[in-house]
């Protein structure tokens, strides 16, 4: 052991072994056990302990205490409680020494009545253990907050027979040993605390991850059950799908808007082996040029005024999985040129790059333009569109798949009176009729908000009606169609141009503004002779069509 009988130049070797060994012990436990070790050497104490204050600020934990003269304590020294009856706790030694930073140094625990030091005789008694002289040390942070409390009991002798008070010149050395203890307590206690956030955020973020995946496989895997139709032209459509789902073939979907481009897309991957990868989309028209460029691309900081961070572009984000590139006729020309090389090189490399990334994604295009009539405009480069059309999928506007209009009507409004909480499941035939007579510019995007629409206009457990139907269907089936007179089922002629002639009347109301006056005059009759033609066709106003006008047209 270590006393004050020691030279000063070998309890400086002391201390420069103590550096090297806080530096160096990474284990926090190891290191109280170190500094309790080297702290009663350097001061001959027999029995050292550490106190930490823990979390809460309450409480003075005791990790460490070593006793040479016991082997094991049957019972040690309990954890110290800062604060009694919301008051410091001043009258326990070791807390005073946590609240007031000072060095506590007392020649005989049994001779000194100006602590509560009960627990100290307690610990003799039970470990037949007799503590004498006493040293408490706060350790200190940068911040001058006391972490902990270092106590040293019971100074031995040089002939190691007696316990002695600790001589007043060891509180320098011994406080200069906690100064350094403190910081090197502290550096662990910072990293203990960011090893656990750090546990803690690759735990959030493994659960993070897994409930995306679980997330994406639940939302986003439209299966093939779920694209409604049964017309020869779906048939072919799902028969495509099927025989290219599980390649990575580039496919190439055509169609109008709103028949479902993106939805097959989607379908396309979350059925196939990429579907645990990202489904990226990006619309072509979206965004300006350059923006775009960025976008797919991605940049490197600096690649241009504005560009102040890396960004990966959606080609890389695609990676393993399905790049879905919505109208991609409307693609700029040197963006067509960009991307020709992504899928030549199969590698990509941002803008302000030096290297490209290698990239292993499909490709689906949608587009409702005709790419070989925008080649021949110039606007398309054709060497892409042979690269694209690999696997072209037709999809049929819903004009043309008017048989699939029941099924579509019966999907759309379960999903709607599900959503809205209604039971809607009637239509009277007038609606119906209104319905499929329409021509859906908008294709299937278009029925599907016209049977949201409804659900929301019609009462709970209600029929629904033409009136629940919205005005654009009910103007359209106003206009004449001359086709639909063709096809209407009556033959006689005198209903034919009876419908006719209720047609024309209310197409001139119409782009009158109702104004029957105006009207009479620019079909070179009198407003009398319109009055009654309104009459016999139950035309009552341009502007508010009613079912009953709907039923002298189809009658
Ligand atoms: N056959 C179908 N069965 C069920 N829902 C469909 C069908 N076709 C399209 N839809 C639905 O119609 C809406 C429009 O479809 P989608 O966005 O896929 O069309 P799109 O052709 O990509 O349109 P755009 O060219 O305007 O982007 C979506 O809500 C989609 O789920």
């Amino acid at each position: 052991m270590l006393s004050e009988q020691h030279s000063s130049t070998q309890i400086m070797e002391e201390l420069l072994r103590l550096t090297t060994l806080l530096n160096t012990e990474r284990d926090s436990h190891a290191l109280l056990h170190s500094i309790v070790d080297v702290a009663r050497r350097l001061t001959s104490a027999e029995v050292g302990r550490i106190f930490i204050l823990d979390k809460t600020k309450r409480y003075l934990h005791q990790p460490i205490s070593q006793n040479t003269h016991i082997a094991s304590e049957i019972q040690g020294i309990k954890a110290i409680e800062l604060f009694k009856q919301g008051k410091r706790n001043m009258q326990d030694i070791t807390c005073y020494c946590a609240f007031t930073g000072k060095v506590m140094n007392i020649a005989d625990i049994y001779q000194f009545s100006g602590f509560d030091l009960t627990p100290y005789y307690d610990y003799d008694k039970i470990n037949q253990y007799k503590t004498s002289s006493l040293l408490a040390v706060p350790f200190r942070n940068h911040l001058e907050e006391t972490i902990g409390v270092l106590q040293l009991t019971n100074h031995v002798s040089k002939n190691g027979k007696h316990y002695k008070p600790f001589p007043t010149k060891l509180e320098t050395l011994v406080s200069a040993f906690a100064a350094q203890a403190a910081v090197t307590l502290n550096n662990m206690q910072l990293i203990e605390h960011n090893h656990r956030l750090i546990a803690l955020l690759d735990k959030t973020n493994r659960e993070l991850s897994e409930e995306n995946q679980t997330l994406r496989k639940q939302i986003k895997a439209p299966q093939f059950g779920e694209i409604i139709g049964t017309c020869k032209s779906m048939k072919t459509v799902f028969d495509l799908m099927s025989k290219v789902v599980n390649t990575s073939a580039t496919v190439l979907l055509n169609g109008e808007t709103g028949t479902g481009k993106e939805l097959i897309a989607k379908a396309i991957h979350y059925n196939g082996a990429r579907k645990s990868a990202q489904f990226v989309a990006q619309n072509c028209t979206a965004l300006p040029a350059n923006l775009l460029e960025g976008e797919l691309f991605g940049y490197k900081k600096g690649a241009f005024s504005g560009a102040d961070r890396d960004k990966k572009g959606l080609i890389e984000y695609a990676n393993g999985g399905t790049l879905f590139l919505d109208e991609i006729g409307d693609m700029p020309m040197d963006l067509q040129a960009k991307l020709l090389r992504v899928i030549q090189e199969r590698e990509v490399r941002p803008l302000g790059a030096l290297s490209s990334v290698k990239v292993d994604i499909r490709i689906i295009a949608a587009t409702h333009h005709s790419l070989p009539e925008l080649i021949d405009k110039g606007t398309f480069r054709e060497d892409l569109f042979y690269r694209l059309n690999v696997f072209p999928i037709e999809l049929p506007p819903l004009r043309l798949r008017r048989d699939d209009l029941p099924a579509l009507i019966n999907y759309f409004l379960n999903q709607y009176s599900q959503q809205y909480d209604k039971k809607i499941s009637l239509m009277s035939p007038a609606a119906l009729q209104l319905l499929n007579h329409y021509h859906y510019p908008g294709n299937v995007r278009e029925l599907k908000n016209i049977l949201e629409r409804t659900v929301l206009m019609c009462e709970n457990d209600a029929t629904i009606l033409p009136e629940h139907l919205p005005a654009e269907i009910l103007q359209a089936q106003n206009r004449f169609d001359t086709t639909s007179l063709a096809l209407g089922e009556s033959t006689n002629l005198k209903s034919v141009v009876g419908r006719y002639e209720s047609s024309v009347i209310r197409r001139r109301l119409e782009e009158n503004g109702g104004n029957q006056t105006k009207t009479a005059r620019s079909l070179g009759i009198s407003r009398r002779a319109l009055i009654d033609k309104m009459q016999r066709y139950a035309i009552t106003s341009a502007n508010q069509p009613t079912l009953s006008a709907q039923n002298s047209l189809s009658s």
